[in-house]
């Protein structure tokens, strides 16, 4: 089979298999409880509050580079790869009460990506250069 039978038929699979489930969220375009008001309009605004439907992992903030925490899929009861949970491993030893961070993978070049997002995250590393609050460190 040649490479672009292959992709197809990957393809083809995919949509015959396509799974579908409920998600709960608490979702508003809500401008006041943004911190950016004077940036966005409120089309542009969608905040998701995951006080209610979340977990614990709503806390961890974000930091460019060298965040102490990294995500990886792990498959659990299924082996399955459409059905894959996201983990959170530490990179390196943390220190009690030490804030979690991850890198979102936030591209800071990226307009639409970023206009409600200004990184504080402190890292030498640190890619969203346009930031006029960044903090130094
Ligand atoms: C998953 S929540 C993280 C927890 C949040 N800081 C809190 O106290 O509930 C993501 C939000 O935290 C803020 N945040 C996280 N990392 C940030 C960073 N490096 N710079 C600025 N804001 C950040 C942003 O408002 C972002 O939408």
């Amino acid at each position: 089979m040649t490479n672009s039978e292959q992709y197809y038929r990957n393809i083809e699979y995919r949509e015959k298999n396509i799974h579908t489930y409920t998600m709960l969220l608490d979702a508003d375009y809500d401008m006041e409880i943004n911190h950016f008001k004077d940036d966005l309009n409120d089309d542009e605004a969608l905040t998701l509050d995951a006080t209610r439907y979340g977990n614990v992992s709503r806390f961890v903030n974000h930091r460019c580079g060298d965040p102490n925490l990294l995500l990886r899929p792990v498959q659990i009861d299924t082996r399955d790869t459409h059905y894959y949970h996201v983990a959170f491993f530490t990179a390196r030893d943390i220190a009690k009460k030490e804030e979690l961070t991850w890198d979102y993978n936030i591209n800071f070049d990226d307009k639409h990506e970023v206009k409600g997002f200004r990184c504080l995250c402190g890292s030498s590393l640190c890619r969203d250069k346009k930031n006029k609050f960044q903090k130094k460190g």
